[in-house]
């Protein structure tokens, strides 16, 4: 493009000149007698050509070659799937969720890459230059696509980053405009998104499923403009939240008193709906968040004072047992779902350490001859629901193989999930019941050899037959940008049925992995309170059904976004209906269907 646009310039040039030339020439009178004889007219026109027409004939030629060039970018957008505007908004969510769950530094954002905003995530402090810095631009789409998107803390701080590197570039270059944005649009959305924040959190608290904004309100900027002299805006609106945060910890346990948490609220809440929630939750006296006795299952942390117990982490079997059905699980659940999700993907441990001190790893051989010279390494990732990761289920080469064999195969799944695509276009499909980040493929074990050792080897160390009669293909997936999978259970239910009469529900999950990301990316269990990253070659094991044939819910998992590189899983859901009479029968229907030795 740069040679086009260069040669098109000289060409531009020289016609240019030719023309003004003629300009001149015609200046000498209405019509070039020059055919009556006039020897000025002559001479005027002999020297416009003939100076002239030389260097116009040289460009021409010139830009001839160049015509080629334009032939072919014409023809890219019907040879390549070059991304579209679905695309952008796709890519711009997805780097959105991800600055929301993993809590970007937008100061650092502001300064270099985005691997460089993750102050948390970063053990090791590779050089600037390695990452990609975000232009004003680029922060300020971000900015207002994570307003669009309910992210409104994230919003005012991509914006507030756009605006300080706007005024960083704009006292080194002069410049005063970037991409659509100048310094005084990039005030008035910042000064618009804090308003904006600020209203939503005042009405609607500062959580629901479909929005987050900041514990407290940023700062009042007046009209939207800042103007503070050089000092970073990014880091001046984090400092203040963080002073705010300080100042409103009293408030803060007023407000929990009234709910803090608010419901699950798929319709646009109102002002008027969010107060009578408030009230409805506040008379709701018999019905105060579970205290510490009347759990026994393990709840890790929590906050009491003397009226009401704020429950910060909801973990266990039993406690579900106990509130399953109340009120309060039903409303709330998916969002302490969705938060515990979040907390586990930044990789906080949920359980206390008198849980995860009992959980071992050790070599096992599944009671199988096969293994006993070769037994797998299997890690205990959860002990109630048993989750498991056994090492070594694929060798890298194998891993690789199936892979190869996917990649032709992959598509968006038709069930609720689109993917995005990594280097092929995305189809402008409907975005509403689409998740962006995937896209997957079935694969049948005559079709990849790996599959077929992988099924043989669990087989031994499981007890179970893991082959495509008695169970579904194998699913292989990749996650592309931010890609992540919401909380979900595997099982099929009462609502969908199996493929095959004879495969049946989804007993066990094996989900290996194929490629595990650099970051970010975790397999997390919100009700067990863990998470697992991918080991490449590995697959981390569950049983999803209790013996009454209902679905385990603590073993409602989802997949992390991913925050660097490429996630490749593959998932084998082990049938029941073929092999039930080889497992044990527990007679206590709220007992696992599982091998004794998980
Ligand atoms: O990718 C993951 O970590 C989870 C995938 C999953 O849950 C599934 O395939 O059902
Ligand atoms: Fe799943």
């Amino acid at each position: 493009m740069k040679t086009i646009i260069e040669s098109l310039g000289d060409l531009s040039i020289v016609l240019q000149g030719y023309v003004s030339s003629w300009e001149e020439v015609e200046e000498g009178g209405e019509h070039l007698r020059w055919e009556e004889g006039d020897p000025a007219a002559a001479f005027s026109l002999l020297r416009h050509i003939g100076l002239g027409w030389t260097t116009v004939d040289q460009a021409l030629h010139q830009a001839q070659h160049t015509l080629h060039g334009i032939e072919e970018l014409a023809r890219r957008a019907d040879e390549e799937p070059l991304p579209n505007n679905d695309d952008v908004s796709a890519s711009a969510e997805a780097v959105t969720r991800l600055a929301h769950v993993y809590d970007f530094n937008t100061t650092l954002l502001a300064q270099s890459g985005l691997v460089q905003g993750l102050h948390q995530y970063l053990h090791h402090h590779p050089s600037l230059h390695q990452y990609h810095a975000l232009s004003v631009s680029d922060l300020a789409h971000l900015g207002l696509a994570a307003v669009n998107k309910g992210f409104f803390s994230v919003g005012v701080e991509f914006l507030g980053a756009a605006r300080t590197r706007a005024v960083h570039s704009h006292t080194h270059t002069h410049r005063n405009t970037w991409g659509e944005y100048t310094l005084k649009t990039l005030d008035d959305l910042l000064g618009t998104s804090i308003k904006v924040h600020n209203h939503v959190l005042e009405m609607r608290g500062p959580r629901s499923l479909n929005h987050a904004t900041a514990s407290t309100p940023y700062g009042n900027h007046g009209g939207g403009v800042l103007d503070r002299g050089g000092v970073s805006d990014g880091e001046e609106l984090k400092k203040q939240r963080m002073q705010g945060e300080i100042r409103s910890q009293t408030k803060q346990k007023k407000k929990t008193k009234q709910g803090h948490i608010m419901m699950e609220d798929n319709k646009q809440c109102e002002e008027e709906e969010w107060k009578e929630r408030r009230i409805h939750k506040s008379n709701r006296k018999g019905e105060k968040h579970m205290g510490v006795k009347e759990r026994e299952g393990h709840v890790a942390k929590e906050e009491e004072n003397k009226e009401e117990v704020r429950v910060d982490v909801v973990l266990g079997v039993e406690y579900l047992k106990r509130h399953g059905n109340k009120t309060w699980m039903v409303d709330e659940r998916p969002l302490v779902e969705r938060l515990q999700m979040e907390r586990l993907c930044r990789g906080e441990e949920l359980r206390s350490s008198s849980v995860t001190s009992k959980l071992v790893c050790r070599y096992m051989n599944g009671g199988s001859a096969w293994l006993l010279l070769a037994p797998f390494k299997v890690e205990q990732v959860a002990l109630d629901p048993s989750i498991t990761l056994v090492y070594g289920v694929l060798g890298r080469e194998e891993a690789t193989q199936v892979r190869v064999k996917a990649v032709p195969h992959l598509h968006q799944p038709f069930n609720n999930i689109k993917p995005t695509r990594r280097h092929t276009s995305t189809t402008a499909t409907d975005h509403k019941n689409t998740n962006p980040t995937l896209k997957h493929t079935w694969m049948r074990e005559e079709e990849a050899i790996p599959l077929q050792k992988l099924g043989r080897r669990l087989h031994h160390l499981l007890g179970v037959a893991i082959t495509d009669d008695n169970s579904e293909p194998y699913m292989v997936a990749d996650y592309g940008l931010g890609g992540s999978y919401d909380p979900h259970r595997d099982t099929h239910g009462p609502l969908r049925t199996p493929p095959r009469a004879t495969v049946g529900e989804r007993m066990a999950t094996v989900l290996t992995f194929l490629q595990p990301p650099a970051q970010g990316g975790l397999t997390v269990f919100p009700w067990v309170g863990a998470g697992v990253g991918g080991v490449a070659g590995a697959a981390v094991v569950w049983w999803n059904l209790l013996a009454s044939h209902e679905h385990d819910f603590l073993t409602r998992h989802a997949a992390c976004p991913v925050l660097r590189g490429y996630k490749w899983i593959m998932t084998k859901w082990v049938g029941y209906r073929g092999q039930w009479r080889s497992l044990p029968c527990p007679a206590d229907p709220s007992r696992k269907v599982t091998r004794p030795s998980h």
